[in-house]
């Protein structure tokens, strides 16, 4: 008997402990907290329930819960209910509430069944946080992403954010969708795997790009680049621009932009074509030779190289216009200089300098082998035959030879092939002579 009345001592202190948590956190807790039956009828509320409901205690207690609901009678608090009551199972989800004054809120809720001691009814803690403004600001935000994803949707480049770990491997956090349009790519399958743009950047700019990255890494300084990249719809140039900024763990990150530049590439490439071609023979014109010459210089003289080149000059070309007209001459300028064209290499410089005079560059010959290609070069000119006015018409070149030296510059041996190809002029035309000082291999066999 004594053992009886201990545990129901035991019991009923249990009870009140756990009635007496139950009232601090109907007292403290800083949303809405309710008790309820197994039907939803309030029981107790907090002081923060009349606060955030704007009903009054005495307006509220004895009703069901779901007064409170926008849909009383098939509302969720009703569905909330019926879960926890069938299950002895919280329910946990947001709701649509009105309060007295007709606004609406959402409330984050939660229906907590209390255990139940024995002959005591299924009791129901109810807890709601408002969360209406959290679901604004969310909602405005997730508007405000939408919007901005569909800028940089629109905008006529790809946005990108690339990052660099510490020890230099590359991944794309980030690619707006027209990356579609300009790399036939998706914007996925990159930021799953750099390298499949990466790779297919064109093999003659990877360098390029390896290197301008890595130097803005260092620097902090914006990577600029324009490169080309392979696709199946062809080749497509790209200007990238980003600024980089590096984070505390040591990686770098790239906010930038890519812009599909092949139409303006197209129109600078033809443009420099016009500008660098001679309109009548078609190959480059004068101002073209001393550019391209003096790159093959530089390159040749950090190499320690020289340049084997020749002044070319048509002989008695004033006879030709003067006998047959301009415009046969002109005939006679456009198959001298396509046959001179088609006997050289196609990295060999040849250019029209002016009138009837020629200049060639053997690009990557040895000096001593020079002569050989242009004799070869002087015979398939005396070769050509154009037919003009029932007369079959032939045409000869003379030219002068000279070599451009590691330390050379390039107008001292071009007056140098000038005086050789006065030489040969003067030692009867359709010949090669050669400057003074120039390897002598083959002269004589040729002669
Ligand atoms: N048809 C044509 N003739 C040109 C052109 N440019 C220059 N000429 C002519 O080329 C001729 C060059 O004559 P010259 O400098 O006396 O030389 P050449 O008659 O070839 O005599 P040599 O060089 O001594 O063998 C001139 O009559 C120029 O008018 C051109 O674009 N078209």
């Amino acid at each position: 008997m004594a053992r009886i009345r201990d545990m129901w001592q035991t019991w009923r202190k249990h009870r009140a402990r756990r009635e007496s948590l139950a009232e601090g956190l109907l007292e403290n807790f800083p949303g809405v907290v309710m008790l309820t039956d197994a039907y939803g009828v309030i029981l107790r509320i907090n002081p923060g329930c009349e606060q955030h409901s704007g009903h009054p205690a005495e307006a509220l207690l004895g009703r069901r819960i779901t007064c409170l609901d926008v849909d009383p009678l098939h509302g969720d608090i009703s569905h909330a209910l019926a879960h926890c009551v069938a299950r002895r199972q919280p329910w946990q989800g947001v709701l649509l509430c009105r309060r007295a004054d007709g606004r609406l809120s959402h409330q984050d809720a939660v229906f907590q069944p209390l255990a139940a001691g024995t002959g005591e009814g299924l009791r129901l803690l109810v807890t709601l946080h408002d969360v209406t403004e959290l679901r604004q600001r969310a909602l405005h935000d997730h508007t405000l992403l939408e919007r901005l994803q569909g800028t940089l949707s629109r905008l006529p480049g790809v946005v990108f954010q690339l990052r660099q770990d510490a020890r230099g491997g590359l991944d794309f956090l980030y690619f707006s969708d027209g990356l579609r349009t300009l790399a036939d790519l998706s914007s996925h399958s990159v930021m799953d795997h750099a390298d499949a743009l990466l790779e297919r950047v064109h093999s003659e700019d990877r360098e390029a790009l390896e290197a301008s990255l890595a130097q803005s890494a260092v620097s902090l300084e914006p990577w600029v680049l324009e490169f080309r990249i392979d696709t199946p719809g062809g080749l497509r140039w790209l200007e990238g621009r980003a600024s980089p900024t590096r984070r505390g763990d040591g990686t770098t990150l790239w906010d930038g932009l890519l812009l599909c530049i092949t139409s303006r590439k197209q129109e600078e490439q033809h443009t420099q074509r016009l500008v660098s071609t001679d309109m009548l023979t078609g190959v480059l014109n004068r101002r073209a030779f001393f550019d391209f010459g003096e790159a093959v210089r530089a390159h040749a003289a950090r190499q320690g190289r020289s340049v084997p080149l020749a002044m070319l000059d048509l002989d008695h070309f004033k006879r030709i216009n003067d006998a047959y007209g301009h415009s046969v001459g002109d005939l006679a300028l456009q198959a001298f200089a396509m046959t001179c064209r088609d006997c050289l290499r196609p990295y060999d410089i040849f250019a029209r300098l002016g009138g009837e005079e020629f200049v060639v560059m053997l690009v990557d010959t040895a000096p001593e082998d020079a002569w050989n290609v242009l004799d070869r070069l002087r015979a398939a000119v005396e070769a050509i035959e154009l037919d003009v006015a029932d007369t079959r018409l032939r045409i000869t070149v003379s030219l002068g030879q000279a070599v451009l030296p590691p330390e050379g510059s390039l107008d001292l041996a071009l007056s140098q092939a000038d005086q050789a190809l006065y030489r040969a002029k003067h030692e009867g035309r359709n010949r090669l002579a050669v400057s003074p000082g120039y390897p002598r291999v083959g002269e004589n066999e040729c002669q």
